[in-house]
C-alpha cells in the first residue's frame, strides 16, 4: 500500500466501523434462518441417500429424496438472493458514508492521504464491508451446520465418530496454517490492486503531461511494475489455492483411511452393518464441508480486517462540519478583513506565513505580491477558512473566521485560480456551479458576456448545453478560464479572490476582463494575486510578502518609497522608477 497511511486499527475499531451505518439485519437474519432450514434439508438428503444406498428403493424414499433436493436448490437460491441483496445494501451505505466523509475531510487530511488513495478506498476497499457482514452470518450458519452434522454422525455411529475426533487436531493445524497463508495472500492481492488503482488514476488523468514530457516509455515501465506486482499476487493466490486443495485432499484421505481401518474392525466385530463405512462417509463428508466453511469464513474475516483498515482509520479521523459555528451577521459585505498575527505552515516546524498583521479594506481592490513560494495562495486559502492559522486570527469585521460556519463563510467568497477545475457537464452547469437551485439562464449569459465567454460558448456545438468533458478537457485553457471567471461573476461574491486569474489569457483580454470585473463588482472586496505589475499598480492597497513575511503595505506611491521588493518588481518588468529612466 505505497500511498496509503498505515495506522493502528484495533479489532474494536474494526467492529465499531459496522455501527456507523444501518445494516439491513432483517435480510441477513432471514438468510440465517434459511441457512438453518437448509442444514436440515441437507441432512434429510443425506438420510434419504443412505436409505437408497441400502436398497430401500421405495416410491416414498425416491420422491422424498427428489423433493429434498428441490428444497435444497430453492433454499440455496433464496439464501444467495437475501445475502446478495443485503450485501449490496451494505456496500451502498458504507460507500455513501465514506463519500460524505471524504468531502468533509479537513484539507490537510485530503493532502496527507492523497486523492488517488482516497479514490481507491472508495472504489475498492469499501466493498469488503459487505463481505464481513455476510461472512459473519455465514459463519453462524456453518457452525450450526457443523455441530448438527457432528451430532447426526455421532448418532449414526458413536465409536467411529470418536475416532474422527482424533483427526480434529490435524484439521485445526492444517487449516490454521493454510488460513494464515490465505490471509497474507488476500492482503497482498488487495495491496497490489490499490497500488494499481492509485498509479493508473494518477497517470491516466495526467496523460497529457506524460506525452508532453515524452515520458511514455518510462511511465509504461512504471505501470508494468504495478501490473507485475498484481501478477505476482495472483500467482501467489493460485499457489495458495493449490496448497489448500492439496491439504484438503490429504486430510480427506487420512479421514478415509481412519474410517476404513476402524470401520472394517467394527464390521468384523459385528458392531456395524457392511454398508456402514459408506453411510458414515456421507455424514463425515458433510462435517468436513462445514469445517472448511467455518475456517474459510474466519480467514476471509481476517483478510477484510486488513482491507478495511484504511477506510476504518479514515472514518475515525477528523471531520469538518460545514454547518458548525456561528452564522455570519447580515451585511457581511461591508466588513474589512483583518489579519492579527497570523502564522501558518503546512508541515509542523516549517512555517509558510509568519506573524502577518494587516487589514484588507472592504469594497476596494487589494493586490498581493511576492516571490514564488512566498505564501500568497496560502493566504487566500486561510481567508476562506480552508486551512486554519497555527496562531493568530483572521476577522471578517467583528467575526473571527475560525468561529464562523464554514459553509456560510465560503459562500461569501468567489475564487478564481490560474487553473480552475471544471466538472463534466454543460457549460451552463459549470457557470452556475454554486447555485443550490436551478441555473438562471439570464444570469448565466450575463456572467458569460462579462467574462468575454458568451461568443465562443455560442459557437460550441450545443451552446450553453455543450458538455465540457472531464475536468473541462474539451475546452482550451483560456476558454476554461473565462468560464471560471463567469462562474465567479454569476455568484457575485462579497469577496472575490483572483489568484493569477489572468495567467492563461492574453494580456489584452486579461486587462479587459479585470477592468470589467472591477466595474461589475464595484463596492465588493477584490483581492488579486498577480505577478503582472500593470494589474497591481492600480490597486487601492498593495501587500508585499517576502518569504512569508509582511514587507510592506500601501498604495503604489507609498510602496515606491517604502518597499525595495516592490521597486525591484517594477524594475524587472521595465517600469520607470521616479528619477530613473524606463528600461523599455
Ligand atoms: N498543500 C501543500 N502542502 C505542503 N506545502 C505546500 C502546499 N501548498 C503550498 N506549499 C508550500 O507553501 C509555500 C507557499 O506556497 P504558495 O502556493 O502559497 O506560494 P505562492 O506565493 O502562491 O507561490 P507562487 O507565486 O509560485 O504561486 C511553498 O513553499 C509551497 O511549497
Amino acid at each position: 500500500m505505497k500511498n496509503k497511511q498505515k495506522a493502528k486499527f484495533s479489532f474494536g475499531a474494526y467492529l465499531s466501523f459496522f455501527t456507523r451505518f444501518p445494516i439491513p439485519w432483517w435480510l441477513f437474519l432471514l438468510s440465517l434462518l434459511l441457512g438453518f432450514a437448509n442444514t436440515e434439508v441437507v441432512l434429510a438428503v443425506s438420510n434419504y441417500l443412505i436409505r437408497i444406498n441400502k436398497g430401500e428403493l421405495y416410491n416414498g424414499v425416491i420422491i422424498g429424496y427428489a423433493l429434498m433436493n428441490v428444497f435444497n436448490a430453492l433454499l440455496s437460491m433464496l439464501i444467495n438472493l437475501t445475502g446478495g441483496y443485503g450485501s449490496a445494501l451494505v456496500t451502498l451505505r458504507a460507500r455513501k458514508l465514506l463519500w460524505r466523509k471524504i468531502l468533509h475531510l479537513p484539507m490537510r487530511e485530503v493532502e496527507r492521504r492523497q486523492p488517488s488513495a482516497l479514490i481507491s478506498g472508495l472504489v475498492n476497499d469499501i466493498t469488503q464491508a459487505s463481505l464481513v457482514v455476510q461472512m459473519a452470518f455465514n459463519t453462524i450458519v456453518s457452525l450450526y451446520s457443523f455441530f448438527r452434522c457432528c451430532w447426526e454422525m455421532y448418532r449414526f455411529d458413536g465409536t467411529l465418530s470418536l475416532y474422527m475426533l482424533l483427526l480434529l487436531p490435524i484439521a485445526v493445524l492444517v487449516f490454521a496454517l493454510v488460513g494464515h497463508l490465505q490471509y497474507q495472500m488476500m492482503l497482498r492481492r488487495y495491496d497490489s490492486l490499490n497500488v494499481m488503482t492509485t498509479f493508473f488514476s494518477e497517470h491516466i488523468s495526467a496523460a497529457k503531461h506524460v506525452k508532453a514530457q515524452a515520458m511514455e516509455d518510462l511511465e509504461v515501465t512504471e505501470g508494468l511494475k504495478a501490473i507485475d506486482s498484481r501478477y505476482k499476487a495472483d500467482l501467489y493466490y493460485a499457489f495458495m489455492v493449490a496448497v489448500q486443495m492439496l491439504s484438503n485432499s490429504l486430510y480427506n484421505t487420512i479421514g478415509t483411511i481412519v474410517i476404513a481401518l476402524c470401520g472394517s474392525d467394527l464390521i468384523r466385530q459385528g458392531k456395524m452393518p457392511e454398508t456402514g463405512i459408506n453411510d458414515f462417509s456421507t455424514y463425515k463428508g458433510r462435517v468436513d464441508q462445514y469445517t472448511a466453511e467455518v475456517l474459510t469464513h474466519y480467514q476471509t474475516l481476517k483478510g477484510t480486517q486488513g482491507a478495511l483498515q484504511y477506510v476504518g482509520v479514515l472514518l475515525d479521523g477528523p471531520e469538518e462540519d460545514p454547518q458548525a459555528g456561528d452564522p455570519l451577521p447580515d451585511k457581511q459585505t461591508a466588513q474589512d478583513i483583518r489579519l492579527e498575527r497570523v502564522s501558518f505552515g503546512y508541515i509542523p516546524q516549517q512555517p509558510v506565513l509568519h506573524d502577518l498583521s494587516f487589514t484588507i479594506p472592504h469594497g476596494k481592490v487589494t493586490a498581493i505580491i511576492g516571490n514564488n513560494g512566498s505564501g500568497k495562495s496560502t493566504l487566500l486559502k486561510l481567508l476562506q477558512g480552508i486551512y486554519a492559522p497555527d496562531s493568530g486570527r483572521i476577522w471578517l469585521g467583528s467575526t473571527p473566521v475560525d468561529e464562523s460556519k464554514p459553509c456560510e463563510l465560503r459562500r461569501q467568497f468567489g475564487y478564481i485560480l490560474q487553473n480552475n477545475p471544471l466538472f463534466s457537464g454543460s457549460v451552463r452547469d459549470n457557470i452556475a456551479y454554486g447555485e443550490t437551485g436551478s441555473a438562471d439562464q439570464r444570469r448565466v449569459e450575463q456572467a458569460a458576456r462579462l467574462a468575454d465567454a458568451d461568443s465562443f460558448i455560442r459557437q460550441l456545438p450545443n451552446g450553453y448545453d455543450t458538455d465540457v468533458g472531464a475536468a473541462g478537457a474539451l475546452l482550451s485553457g483560456g476558454q476554461r478560464q473565462r468560464i471560471a471567471i463567469a462562474r465567479a461573476l454569476y455568484i457575485r461574491p462579497a469577496y472575490l479572490l483572483m489568484d493569477e486569474a489572468g495567467a492563461s489569457l492574453d494580456h489584452r483580454s486579461d486587462a479587459a476582463i479585470f477592468r470589467t470585473v472591477r466595474e461589475e463588482l464595484k463596492g465588493h472586496t477584490i483581492i488579486v494575486v498577480a505577478h503582472d505589475m500593470r494589474t497591481v499598480m492600480d490597486a487601492d492597497l498593495i501587500v508585499v510578502l517576502n518569504h512569508g513575511e509582511l514587507e510592506a503595505t500601501g498604495t503604489h506611491d507609498e510602496l515606491l518609497a517604502a518597499s525595495p521588493t516592490y521597486r525591484d518588481y517594477l524594475k524587472k518588468q521595465g517600469f520607470a522608477l521616479p528619477g530613473e529612466e524606463a528600461a523599455k
